[in-house]
């Protein structure tokens, strides 16, 4: 089997800012694999390159064997970690225009994640909580059949009622030969789901590992190692 995702000695420069140093990661079809770091470790930089909405300074992102850009577009789910979406939509207007954007999108799939999360099709985006334009966001990005779902941060601002629903519908929805990558925080919700995790530590890659072996390896959760690691 091919890797559906390879970086190959990423870097990005911001001015004095080395947000991504030299950084390897490959990713296999199938895997949901947990983007992790301490804040400013380079994770989004990372999500945002392999997007296509950065240029990496050196290095390569391959993405089923093309560097991000419109191929790419078509077989990458991309959920930013702040509000894409104009203001003026409503959740049914935001569906119709995924509907017309991709190719792979299921209508019927978003409409039922909104009604599973209680949303309001005709509310405007611009009226809703930022933690429901989040589940917004996800219920469009979730409905695609994408080849990679890049989600940053998707559970950030999500109350933990909503959380468990959001982790299964990404477990049951994402179709089995696709990967996600998945950036967060919240380690302790979704180390149970995640297959592996790639932790980033100035912008490098300081450890990328299946869940299980990690924590059969270290003799903790990843939540504890990640806090031993990173302790302040
Ligand atoms: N547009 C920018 N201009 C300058 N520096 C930037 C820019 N965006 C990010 N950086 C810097 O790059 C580094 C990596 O930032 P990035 O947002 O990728 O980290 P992160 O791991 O996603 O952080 P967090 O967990 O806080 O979201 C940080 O030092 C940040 O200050």
């Amino acid at each position: 089997m091919n890797p559906i995702y390879e970086a190959h000695q990423l870097s990005k420069q911001y001015r004095q800012i080395q947000a991504l140093d030299n950084l390897d990661l490959t990713l296999m079809p199938g895997r949901l694999v947990g983007l992790l770091g301490p804040n400013g470790s380079g994770k989004t930089t990372l999500i945002k390159i392999s997007a296509g909405l950065l240029t990496p300074t050196s290095g390569s992102v391959s993405i089923d064997g093309h560097t991000p850009g419109p191929a790419t577009k078509a077989i990458v789910s991309y959920l930013p970690d702040r509000m894409a979406l104009p203001s003026e939509l409503s959740a049914a207007d935001a569906v119709s225009m995924y509907a017309d954007f991709f190719e792979d999108f299921d209508e019927v799939k978003a409409h039922t994640m909104l009604k599973d999360l209680k949303l309001s099709p005709s509310q405007r985006i611009g009226a809703m909580s930022k933690g429901t334009q989040e589940k917004v966001q996800l219920c469009l990005a979730m409905s695609r059949a994408a080849k990679l779902y890049l989600l940053d941060e998707p559970l950030g601002g999500v109350d933990p009622a909503a959380r468990e629903y959001i982790l299964a519908t990404i477990l049951r929805n994402y179709n089995e030969d696709a990967a996600v990558l998945f950036s967060t925080h919240l380690i302790s919700d979704i180390e149970k789901v995640l297959d592996e995790v790639a932790v980033l530590q100035n912008g490098r890659l300081l450890l990328h590992d299946s869940v299980d072996h990690l924590r059969e390896e270290k003799g903790m959760s990843v939540d504890e190692y990640f806090k031993e690691v990173f302790r302040c």
